[in-house]
């Protein structure tokens, strides 16, 4: 699919903490969202979200995170409303965390931190025809942001945490089929904040409508471990590196404002 992102792994990190800043970078992301900073815009509309699980295509270590990726090319998985002018399409989905509970979310509220944090990301397909294209532009995608709580178990997660021992080398890619994204949503979607921000993986371009759930989703202390039995490293690699602690540092906020779609 126009998302699968290979020639884009070459960049990446082992220790992917990346480049702390990027020249000429100053809208970097993950932030720390200070609630009591954030600026309540009532313009903001609530998020429409459309997604189709016939459009699931295959599930893959990119020897960074997971992701499950979509056919994107038509305009079955469609974002808009919130801050979006246009409409944008998903791409694919991953998530990033810890080697234990304490830590392991991109972004932060009030520098507190979840265990992991779940991206959806979506290009602009009013404007582009191309994920590729979309990356290099300023309101090229949208990513929304799950904060994970370890409590109960997911029941919509097993299916994707079933498939992940299948998974555990990078470069490893199996089958993976009718897995509705919109199952992984927290029951409100109408509270969230949003700020222009980066990608947190290179080419970290500045390229990316943030918009960050208030309401967090649970998953179980089990489903969360099965994340970290993943593998950085490749099968052929003889020191084998567990998956965990995937997460770039939060980056300075630089005078940006970031606003809330609730009092
Ligand atoms: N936190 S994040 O939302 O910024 C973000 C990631 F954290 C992340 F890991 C990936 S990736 O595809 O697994 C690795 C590519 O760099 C992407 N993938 C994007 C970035 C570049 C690219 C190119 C083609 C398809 C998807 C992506 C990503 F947008
Ligand atoms: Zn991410």
């Amino acid at each position: 699919t126009a998302c699968s992102s290979k020639y884009v792994l070459s960049q990446m990190h082992p220790m992917w903490q990346g480049p702390l800043v990027v020249p000429g970078g100053d809208h970097q992301s993950p932030i720390d969202i200070a609630v009591r900073k954030t600026v309540f815009d009532s313009e903001l509309k609530p998020l429409v979200t459309s997604y189709d699980p016939e459009t699931c295509q295959q599930i893959w270590n990119n020897g960074y995170s997971f992701l499950v990726e979509y056919d994107d090319t038509t305009n079955k998985n469609t974002l808009k409303g919130g801050p979006l002018r246009d409409e944008f399409r998903l791409c694919q989905f991953h998530f990033h965390w810890g080697e234990t509970n304490d830590w392991g979310s991109e972004h932060t509220v009030d520098r507190r931190l979840f265990p992991a944090e779940l991206h959806l990301v979506h290009w602009n397909s009013d404007r582009y025809s191309l994920f590729e294209e979309a990356v290099m532009e300023k309101n090229g995608l949208a990513v929304i942001g799950i904060f994970l709580k370890v409590g109960k178990r997911h029941e919509g997660l097993q299916k994707l945490v079933d498939a992940l021992p299948s998974i555990r080398h990078k470069d490893s890619v199996v089958e993976f089929r009718r897995f509705d994204p919109g199952c992984l949503l927290p029951s409100n979607i109408d509270d969230y904040w949003t700020y222009h921000g980066s990608l947190t993986t290179p080419p970290l371009t500045e390229s990316v409508t943030w918009i960050v759930m208030k309401q967090h989703i649970e998953v179980s202390h089990d489903q969360l471990a099965v994340f970290r039995s993943l593998l950085f490293t490749s099968a052929e690699e003889d020191v084998q590196k567990s998956m965990v602690n995937n997460f770039r540092v939060q980056q300075p906020l630089q005078g940006r404002t970031v606003r809330s779609s609730f009092t």
